[in-house]
Formats: structure tokens, C-alpha cells, sequence
């Protein structure tokens, strides 16, 4: 049994706890150095600081709550990032820290937070800088602002352009590994993670689960008969006509072979063995056109209901599984359910 597919975002938890790892060695490096020029002030907010990051690398393996979390802490982390430029003791060179604000908030929050973040922050700090140095040494520090301010605007740009990338190309992933490659119906490591997700809707409302299998009747002797294109295009044909009669709020799916579930949501097992054979009578009423001649196809179905065929998805497809055997042998072309035994 597969084990649904987990889609927290694995490389930001990553690229945080990098951060959290460099500002605490910063954090250290930065005290040390300040304590040695009396910045007392700055040194304890560092020391408290670093305490914070330590805190976050214990939590943030078992948070399910990451982005909260990285905005918690990337808030005083910028604030203190902000104060430190806003000190008139530091060095100039302070400043070339604001070219790192667009690389940490588009890797840790995507695009739109990244993007925001950015453009508040970097302001903030170049703003800061004019207030802090343009008096004081106006001809160079013209140059040093347009300098950084080029560099830092180009590393953004770059920043957003890779995160938009980086986003379309996981997107375009999940779509591929969540989907049959043949029918484009959804796949059974799809399945497990929809599975999850609507029993623990279906707990917590007290609402009805139920699971159909559904097996297409001598789908080899379409291939015997007409070649594997033709029982590809059977394939195809059985989806599309199944998908038509479901609601948008259940979930067609193909197991493999001419094996297919339907899951379906806010559904009694007495429900789903009705709406089970309003899907076998449309697939029998429905022929596929195969070189010009109506060939008719037919389906045998199992029903399986949460709670009463067990809790996890597997004992749900074993149930559903053991029925449309049963409907099987006694004739094909039928539903099987715990209240509706097998006919013939
Ligand atoms: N064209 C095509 N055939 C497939 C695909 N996957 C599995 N098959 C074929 O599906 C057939 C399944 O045959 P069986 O398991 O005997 O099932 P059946 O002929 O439908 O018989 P019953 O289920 O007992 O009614 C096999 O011939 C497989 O080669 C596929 O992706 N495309």
C-alpha cells in the first residue's frame, strides 16, 4: 500500500533550517565581535536571537505549520537586519547584507510573499542607508547606493524568475506522478492521498465514505480481438464515459490494467450500489465505435463503505476487491454491494 504522498514542501524545511543554522553561527561571530567594540545592546539582541534559532532547528522537523513559522521568525530576523543598518556605528559594508533579502524570502516563501517581503524590506534598507551615509559623504555614497541598489534589484528578478520556474516545474511533476499516463484519469497514488484527506472529512463530519471498484468484463479478448491500440482506445473510451456520469466532487481513478476505483465522497454504501449501476448501465448503453461497428462493453463492480468494510483504504479495496470477484463469477456485467449479493 502506498503511503500518501506527503506534499510539504520538503526543500523550504530545508533551506530554513539553513538559515536558522547560518544565523546562529552569525549570531555567535556577530556577539563576540560586538562585545569586543561595546555594542552591548546589539550583542544581547544577538545572544537572544541566536537562542531563537536553536529553539526553531528543535521544531521545525515535526511543524506542520512551516510557513507560519518562517514568517515568525523572519519578521525580528529583518528587523534586527534593519537595526543593525540603522546603527550608525556599524560599517558601510553592512549594506551589501540587503542583497541576501530577495534570495531568503522567494526560497523560503515562493513568489508572491517572496516578492512582497522584497520589495518592503529592500526599500526599507536602502532608505535606511540614504538617511545614514548620503550626509555624510554625498559623492561617494551616490555611487554605492546605485551600486547596490542595481545589484540587489537584479538578484530579485533573478530570485523571482527561478522560483516561478521552480514552482511550474513541481506543479507539472505532481500533475504527472498523481496521473494514468493513458486515460488522464487520476492514479492510485492519488487515490491514497484523496483517500486520507476525504475519510478524515468524512470522520469529522459523521458523513458516509464509500469506494466502488469497477472491472471491465473480457477486456482481453478486446485485445485479442481488435490489438492493443483498440484496447487502449476501450480504456479511454470506459474513463470518459464513467467520468461523465460522476459528480466533480468524486474521484475516477485507474488502479492499472482495466482495473478502476471511484471514490465517493458524502455517499452511503446503498447510494454508491445505485450510482455503481447507473455507471455499468451507461457503459453497456454506450458502445465504442471499432471500425465502424458498435462493440459493446461492460462492467462488474464492488462496494466498499467506510466503517462498515473497515477504516483504511486497503481493507476497503480488499472489500470492494473480494465483491466485484464475486460479481465476476456469478456472470459479469453486475454490482456487488454488502447489502445487494451477487446475482446468477
Ligand atoms: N490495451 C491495453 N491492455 C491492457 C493494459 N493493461 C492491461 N491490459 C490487458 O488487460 C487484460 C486483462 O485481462 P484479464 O485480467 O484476464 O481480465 P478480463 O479479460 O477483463 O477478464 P475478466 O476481468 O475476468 O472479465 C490483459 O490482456 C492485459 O494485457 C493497457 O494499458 N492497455
Amino acid at each position: 500500500m502506498l503511503a500518501p504522498i506527503d506534499h510539504t514542501d520538503q526543500s523550504r524545511r530545508r533551506m530554513f533550517k539553513t538559515l536558522l543554522w547560518v544565523t546562529m553561527c552569525f549570531g555567535v561571530l556577530f556577539s563576540i565581535f560586538n562585545a569586543t567594540r561595546g555594542l552591548w545592546l546589539l550583542v544581547g539582541i544577538e545572544v537572544v536571537y541566536t537562542a531563537l534559532a536553536l529553539y526553531m532547528l528543535v521544531v521545525v522537523e515535526r511543524t506542520r505549520h512551516l510557513k507560519t513559522l518562517t514568517i515568525v521568525y523572519l519578521i525580528p530576523f529583518l528587523g534586527v537586519m534593519m537595526a543593525t543598518l540603522a546603527n550608525p556605528d556599524t560599517s558601510v559594508g553592512i549594506f551589501a547584507w540587503i542583497q541576501t533579502i530577495p534570495i531568503i524570502l522567494y526560497l523560503l516563501l515562493g513568489l508572491r510573499l517572496g516578492l512582497i517581503g522584497s520589495l518592503i524590506f529592500v526599500s526599507l534598507g536602502l532608505y535606511i542607508y540614504t538617511q545614514h551615509y548620503t550626509e555624510k559623504n554625498p559623492s561617494d555614497s551616490i555611487g554605492f547606493l546605485l551600486d547596490i541598489g542595481m545589484a540587489t534589484l537584479a538578484i530579485t528578478v533573478f530570485s523571482h524568475t527561478y522560483e516561478h520556474t521552480r514552482a511550474q516545474t513541481e506543479k507539472r511533476l505532481i500533475e504527472l506522478i498523481s496521473t494514468d499516463y493513458l486515460t488522464g484519469l487520476a492514479n492510485r497514488s492519488k487515490l491514497t492521498e484523496i483517500f486520507y484527506r476525504e475519510r478524515a472529512h468524512a470522520l469529522r463530519n459523521q458523513s458516509p465514505l464509500a469506494l466502488v471498484y469497477l472491472d471491465i468484463d473480457h477486456f482481453k479478448q478486446i485485445n485479442d480481438r481488435f490489438g492493443h491500440e483498440t484496447g487502449d482506445q476501450a480504456l479511454r473510451h470506459f474513463a470518459s464515459v464513467l467520468s461523465q456520469r460522476l459528480r466533480s466532487t468524486d474521484l475516477l481513478c485507474r488502479l492499472g490494467g482495466e482495473e478502476f476505483a471511484a471514490l465517493l465522497p458524502d455517499t452511503s454504501a446503498t447510494q454508491a450500489a445505485t450510482i455503481a449501476e447507473t455507471l455499468r448501465e451507461q457503459l453497456a448503453s454506450t458502445p465504442m465505435m471499432v471500425e465502424d461497428a458498435p462493440l459493446q462493453m461492460t462492467l462488474s463492480a464492488g462496494v466498499a463503505s467506510l466503517g462498515q468494510d473497515g477504516e483504511r483504504l486497503d481493507q476497503l479495496m480488499s472489500a470492494a476487491d473480494k465483491r466485484t470477484y464475486a460479481a465476476k463469477r456469478a456472470g459479469r456485467n453486475q454490482v456487488v454491494s454488502a447489502e445487494r449479493p451477487a446475482l446468477g
